[in-house]
């Protein structure tokens, strides 16, 4: 469901406009009291949480505008609030953001000189109505969001891997991932920093949202940032943010960065191997002290995000070699986790194939299908160099390429027929002729394999047979 971090940018530049036309401070915090917008003095302090008790909260969770006038004298609304004593609003409105009448949000108008509390009393029930339609433009906005969000995933509504992940959610018995969720569901309310070894497809980010989505920070966000996906130069400011004008071409707003929307959530850092040894020594140093500096900024900003790291690389190498900080590593190696490729652990191949086959099934709403049991035993001792994302891929395809009821050989996926030699399974083959088969490739690979080409006696010799059986073998299988 979209909130105010997908739409942060324009709820920035229409702050700033309304502001301007309106003649006060514009601010709106996001339902965890987060500043995700702000003019004037508040813009220094967007991605900050505002005020513990302030009155602006405290709309958000009675769901009812409120005006305020006289902050020193106003105990009603401002006592609870830590800032009282140094509060310099003068006067202000402000109204709740509500979605489906959930409250998601709420936009302030801030005056702070004596002129502009006039205005803003004389002018309030004006002030009302015109917040209410900000209020209201803000729902549809992100109404709309969700409705795009939903109509792309619309197909996969039933499919529990895309609620919110649990535990419960990763399919496998083997007990080799049975440790691994164990270990992981007693780390789930630590501050600590998980770092997931395994390789691409095994499952990282899936155990990653599952610690997120258990532990006591699930209600705050899961944010993923891959980064080997982003250029060096970006990934800096796609983490840390930056201030307006920090560097050509960046938005004259600035941008609050993936640390400061994940705040009291979790920060899933994917591929960390990839991280630029420039970009290593400022992440160590916001683990360690726990606030983050935006780019071209001066100022601390506090995060309490949990950290989970995960890469497919061996960063104890990449340490040796120096392309990984040492120090950096023992940061993020607190609690280490390894999920296995799925040929060590074969014995969860069925269960992958029958849940996915379900799920694919019953995204293309059709009955479910079942597998040709030596297919399914073809599967199981495959290969299978993608892991679990491509053996998904491959159940996908035959799910959809399927014509009876019963996912056969004829279904397989192209790219795994030209890797492995089943075309005997195929055509119900006698096992003599199978193995006939098999000798013929082994044969015709060495035949026309460049270090061998026409080479009989090479051939002979590694295939650790007679030059008069390769020529009858050749013979026989029409490959002179
Ligand atoms: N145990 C599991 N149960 C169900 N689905 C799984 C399981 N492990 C992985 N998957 C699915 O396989 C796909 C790949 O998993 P995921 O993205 O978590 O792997 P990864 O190790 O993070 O990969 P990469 O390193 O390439 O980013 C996802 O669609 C995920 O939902």
């Amino acid at each position: 469901m979209a909130d105010f971090s997908y739409i942060q940018e324009f709820v920035q530049t229409f702050s700033e406009n309304v502001s301007e036309v309106l003649g006060f401070d514009i601010t709106i915090l996001n339902e965890n009291g987060i500043r995700i917008s702000g003019t004037g003095s508040y813009k220094d302090s967007i991605g900050e949480p505002s005020p513990e008790g302030s009155y602006l909260r405290m709309i958000m969770e009675t769901k009812k505008p409120a005006m305020i006038y006289d902050v020193i004298k106003n105990e009603s609304q401002c006592m609870s609030c830590k800032f009282m004593g140094q509060c310099k609003v003068s006067a202000s409105i402000g109204f709740p953001i509500l979605k489906r009448n959930r409250s998601v949000g709420v936009i302030g108008i801030m005056g702070f000189s004596p002129e502009q509390k006039e205005r803003i009393i004389k002018n309030s029930e004006k002030l009302i109505r015109f917040l209410h339609h900000v209020s209201a433009l803000l729902e549809n906005k992100l109404l709309l969001l969700d409705c795009s969000q939903e109509s792309g995933r619309e197909a996969y509504e039933d499919i529990d891997v895309l609620k919110n992940v649990s535990f419960d959610s990763i399919v496998g018995h083997n007990s080799g991932l049975q440790d691994v969720i164990k270990k992981a569901r007693r780390v789930t309310n630590s501050p600590s920093t998980v770092l997931i070894r395994g390789d691409s497809g095994t499952g990282k980010e899936l155990l990653a949202q599952a610690i997120h989505y258990e532990s006591n920070r699930r209600k705050h966000p899961f944010v993923a940032i891959n980064c080997a996906a982003i250029p060096e130069n970006l990934l800096e400011s796609e983490l840390f943010g930056y201030e307006g004008g920090a560097f050509t071409g960046s938005r004259r707003e600035g941008s609050i960065g993936k640390f400061e929307y994940a705040h009291k959530g979790t920060l899933f850092l994917d591929e960390i191997g990839d991280m630029p040894i420039s970009l290593q020594a400022k992440l160590l140093r916001v683990l360690q002290e726990r606030s983050i500096e935006r780019i071209g900024g001066k100022k601390i900003i506090p995060i309490d995000v949990r950290v989970i790291a995960a890469t497919h690389r061996n960063l104890e190498e990449m340490v040796e070699k120096g392309t990984f900080r040492e120090d950096l590593y023992y940061r993020l190696n607190v609690i280490p986790l390894h999920t296995k490729p799925l040929k060590e652990r074969r014995d969860d191949i069925v269960l992958f194939l029958k849940y996915f086959i379900r799920k694919h099934c019953r995204i293309l709403k059709i009955n479910e299908l079942g597998i040709d049991p030596v297919l399914e035993q073809w599967l199981i001792q495959y290969d299978w160099p993608g892991n679990i994302r491509q053996l998904e891929n491959a159940v996908e395809y035959m799910v959809n390429i399927a014509e009876t009821d019963t996912i056969e050989f004829d279904d397989l996926p192209d790219y795994l027929n030209k890797q492995e030699n089943f075309d005997c399974f195929r055509r119900g083959l006698s096992l003599e002729q199978m193995i006939a088969e098999y000798e013929k490739n082994i044969l015709q690979t060495f035949y026309f394999a460049e270090p061998y080409r026409n080479d009989k006696e090479k051939i002979s010799q590694t295939l650790q047979i007679s030059l008069s059986t390769l020529y009858r073998k050749l013979d026989k299988y029409q490959l002179e």
